[in-house]
């Protein structure tokens, strides 16, 4: 069994509707079981600054799929889920990125675990925290543009 920690965001259409519906594909995947599901965060966006803001989650997932095999699922979620890479910085109805999986360190054209900006972004890192308490280690990034929007009991109650 695998272990994998998951950013989700979003900030076209119904944000929440988005997010909402990209955990439930996760969940009912054969393969893949939802441990645990971050608060949301609306965040200030990073990178291409003049779009809207997101709402920002992380999802800590078992699978039994390989590292290339989940990305495929992310991205077959973001198809269904409309995602259309008008500008590669821009602002999409979903985005998936794969943070950790297990210990491992990879890099193909497809994948770099871990994400290779994970490092440098609070709204990963502040839901990955609470996902993840044994992450403590991270000196988190400046909190600024990251608020809390709404907590959840579990991912039942999502
Ligand atoms: N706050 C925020 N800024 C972002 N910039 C990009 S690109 N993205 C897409 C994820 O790589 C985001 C995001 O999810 N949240």
């Amino acid at each position: 069994m695998n272990e994998s920690y998951l950013s989700l965001g979003s900030n076209m259409g119904n944000r929440l509707e988005m997010l909402k519906q990209a955990v439930r594909i996760l969940a009912e995947h054969t393969s893949i079981e939802v441990v645990a599901i971050s608060s949301l965060y609306e965040t200030e966006p990073v990178g291409f600054t003049k779009q809207d803001p997101f709402l920002n989650m992380v999802v800590r997932i078992r699978t039994t799929l390989a590292a290339l095999e989940l990305l495929d699922v992310c991205q077959e979620i973001e198809l269904e889920l409309h995602r259309e890479r008008l500008v590669r910085w821009g602002p999409r109805t979903i985005d998936l990125d794969i943070l950790l999986y297990n210990q491992d360190a990879m890099e193909t054209e497809r994948l770099i675990v871990p994400h290779p900006r994970m490092h440098e972004r609070a709204f990963v890192l502040i839901p990955l925290l609470e996902v993840n308490p044994s992450l403590k280690g991270f000196n988190l990034p400046d909190p600024q543009g990251v608020q809390l929007w709404k907590s959840y009991d579990g991912v039942d109650t999502f």
